[in-house]
């Protein structure tokens, strides 16, 4: 590991997503999102009773949370719109009461000289549209670039680095193939189209930016990168149907315009035949992506696992929601990247960890080691990668706050700021101010 550095202008932040922190999901004439109805559904939700009605209270503490992003050193900090507060219905009349809280967010943030990045989607549909077949709806390309465009109007300028969607992976593979998240479908047929309308809004969403932006649009993936197990043919074949499935499903069509040809033998005749038109709408001119990353896979043929393709434990620090901590993954895949897809800015827009921390601050502390060695690893993972000639601009802590982990509820806390839910005290843990001190230094401190 060489000595760990990072540009001049490294772009040091944190990340949150606007269900998992805000609470007041209805507040200001918001409409509901199908995280609002799965929240409350226990036939759904797997934290039966942990609803995103309160969550962080954000949408009531905007203006000191903000205060103490700028007290951490933030330089940037990335959040999403809830679309159902800026559009109830998904589509149609603007609520300007939720717009505004958005203005207000970005003005405070531009005040506290902390640079916003929006992400317009991050997994929280407006409940109106999925009445109307959600991202099943070939229209939804259509209601998403309605959606991008209100935001660009009011926000761009203020707002110079946007994000279409967050992992689109997760939504497919999670609201409509596994079912753990919302919509909470279990359909093969439906994970194709869904997932294919979902970057056909990114395509679209992407040409309007480029009618009435001025500044950066990305699209933001989850990358984990798949290691085979042995150098057989059977995992090396398992790898590659993995990698495909996970990470080449989304960059190969965003970036190269093309499916992976592996995704055809994966869902067989649910797979269509996707029009020529559809790819070149999906390849859209980026000014960045965004690379979330916390683990890897380590995978091996296995006809009892989906894709014929399991993982393999390995003797290593696991986190809560059981991801193998390896920060070579993060170097490896920003490489990876830069050699398959060429020589664009990219963003580390989500990394960190699940530790337990206690419900309560004690002493006004919150130690937590093992995410402060889990986080040391990974900027020097980042510098690794940049000394290699990764052009990485900058690293989105996630996250700020501990907040609700969608079907895993509050008792997963991912945050380097402590919150007790009872109260809603905020305790910066040990993680935090080491982050400052990374920040105050850009690094030098590691
Ligand atoms: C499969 O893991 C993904 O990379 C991933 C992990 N995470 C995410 N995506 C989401 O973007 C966040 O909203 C989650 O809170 C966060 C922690 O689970």
């Amino acid at each position: 590991m060489t000595r760990v550095s990072f540009p001049a202008d490294f772009l040091w932040g944190a990340a949150t997503a606007a269900y998992q922190i805000e609470g007041s999901p209805l507040a200001d004439g918001a409409g509901p999102s199908i995280w609002q109805r799965f929240s409350h559904d226990p036939r759904l939700m797997a934290a039966k009773g942990d609803t995103g009605d309160v969550a962080c209270d954000h949408y009531n503490r905007m203006e000191s949370d903000v205060a103490l992003m700028k007290a951490l050193g933030l330089k940037a900090y990335r959040f999403s719109v809830a679309w159902g507060r800026v559009l109830p219905q998904g589509t149609g009349r603007v609520n300007a009461a939720g717009l505004a809280f958005y203005e207000r967010l970005v003005d405070t943030l531009i005040a506290h000289d902390i640079e916003p990045l929006c992400t317009l989607f991050h997994w929280d549909m407006p409940a109106a549209l999925d009445d109307r077949g959600g991202w099943l709806n070939p229209d939804s390309a259509e209601w998403f670039a309605d959606y991008a465009r209100v935001m660009f109007q009011a926000l761009d300028g203020r707002v110079k680095k946007w994000v279409t969607l967050n992992e689109p992976w997760v939504v497919t593979d999670g609201g409509y193939l596994h079912g753990a998240l919302a919509p909470g479908h279990r359909n093969m047929f439906e994970a194709p189209i869904a997932s294919h309308n979902l970057m056909r809004a990114h395509g679209r969403a992407v040409q309007v930016y480029r009618e009435v932006g001025a500044h950066q649009i990305g699209l933001v993936v989850n990358i984990e990168p798949k290691y085979p197990a042995t150098d057989s043919a059977a995992d090396a074949a398992a790898t590659a149907r993995a990698d495909a499935y996970m990470n080449r499903q989304y960059l190969d069509p965003a970036m190269l315009g093309t499916y992976p040809d592996e995704l055809r033998e994966i869902f067989g005749e649910a797979w269509p035949e996707w029009p020529t038109d559809d790819m070149a709408l999906i390849r859209q001119r980026l000014d960045f992506v965004g690379i979330n990353y916390y683990t890897r896979n380590v995978v091996t043929a296995d006809a009892s696992w989906p894709l014929n393709a399991g993982p393999v434990r390995q003797d290593a620090t696991y986190t809560e929601t059981g991801w193998e901590v390896y920060p070579q993954g993060l170097t490896d895949l920003l490489v990876w990247f830069k050699d398959r897809y060429g020589d664009l800015p990219l963003y580390i827009t989500e990394n960190g960890a699940a530790f337990y921390d206690p419900p309560q601050a004690e002493d006004g502390a919150v130690h937590d080691p093992l995410r402060v060695s889990y986080l040391k690893k990974h900027f020097a993972a980042v510098s690794d990668a940049i000394a290699q000639g990764v052009d990485v601009r900058g690293y989105m802590l996630w996250s700020l706050f501990d907040n609700l982990e969608w079907s895993l509820g509050y008792s997963k806390r991912f945050g380097m700021v402590h919150v007790n839910f009872a109260t809603q005290e905020r305790t910066p843990k040990d993680s935090a101010k080491l982050y400052s001190q990374v920040i105050a230094t850009n690094g030098a401190v590691l």
